[in-house]
């Protein structure tokens, strides 16, 4: 693997992004500057702006202003630098779905501009490792969701990208798969690669990730190492909710019709 970043060094830069879509704003002047070599989580409550985010970081949204680079290169004046360094695994995942989980790695490393031996060996490997040997020859269309995160991960890694964007990769995924899909994960960032995921799910980040960068309504609220985001709080779940200022919401006592008594 070539990697652009050192460890230390930032594998993406964001400064002054902002997207509006009509009188929503999504993504609100966000600064951002990820080390290379980590394991990220991009946290935030629904509708915080972290696809969009991950969109415009990734080349697939472009930005009202704002730039971004990635592994030292404008990701909208330099996109096919950009590209041929990363990996993406977007949200409502999109996969040519009537070509098998086999054939979709062989067209994915093809337009990577990999040899055919090498796509060959790569995709048996991903698929043993990812469990989807037996499944290689299945349409993707008949994969369950779980199935699905795995081939389109398998695709996302085929070309040994040095950056690996993954939104709410873990979502409808079992235990098992989940497992395995973090083992390829921190594999892969022990070799020196950068993972910056999505997730809502508070215990997974503060299980898997090294540094933390929290968003709410569109803005960064914290950034840091796990440990420094945690500040004093005993757990990155009580950070995020004080971070988040969800603390003070009251929890349902106008819910007074719900449950038992008078219906
Ligand atoms: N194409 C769009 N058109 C209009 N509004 C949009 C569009 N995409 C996102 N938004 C709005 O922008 C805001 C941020 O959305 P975004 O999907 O980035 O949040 P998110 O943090 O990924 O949320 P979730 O965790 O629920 O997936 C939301 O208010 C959303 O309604």
């Amino acid at each position: 693997m070539t990697q652009g970043a050192g460890v230390g060094a930032a594998a993406v830069r964001v400064q002054g992004l902002w997207k509006r879509f009509g009188q929503q704003v999504a993504v609100a002047g966000i600064d951002l500057e990820l080390p290379a070599g980590r394991f990220i989580g991009l946290v935030g409550p629904n509708g915080a702006g972290k696809t969009t985010t991950l969109s415009m970081v990734t080349g697939l949204l472009r930005p009202d202003q704002g730039r971004v680079e990635v592994v030292g290169h404008d990701v909208w004046q330099d996109p096919v630098a950009v590209k041929a360094r990363i990996g993406v695994l977007p949200e409502g995942l999109r996969l040519f779905d009537r070509l098998s989980g086999r054939e979709l790695l062989g067209y994915s490393g093809r337009l990577r501009g990999l040899p055919g031996a090498e796509v060959d060996k790569r995709a048996a490997q991903l698929l043993d490792v990812l469990d989807l040997t037996g499944a290689q020859h299945k349409l993707v269309v008949d994969y369950s969701t779980g199935m699905r995160k795995k081939i389109g991960l398998a695709a996302a890694l085929l070309h040994n990208p040095e950056v690996l964007f993954l939104d709410e990769p873990f979502e409808g995924v079992d235990p098992v798969s989940a497992q395995t899909i973090r083992g390829v994960l921190e594999r892969y960032t022990a070799s020196g690669a950068t993972v910056v995921f999505s997730s809502h799910v508070m215990e997974l980040v503060e299980s898997l990730c090294d540094w933390v960068a929290v968003l709410a309504a569109g803005r960064i609220r914290a950034q840091g190492t796990l440990d420094e985001v945690r500040g004093g709080a005993p757990t990155l779940q009580q950070a995020f909710l004080e971070l988040v200022g969800a603390h003070s919401r009251d929890t349902g006592s106008e819910l007074d019709w719900l449950g038992g008594g008078a219906r």
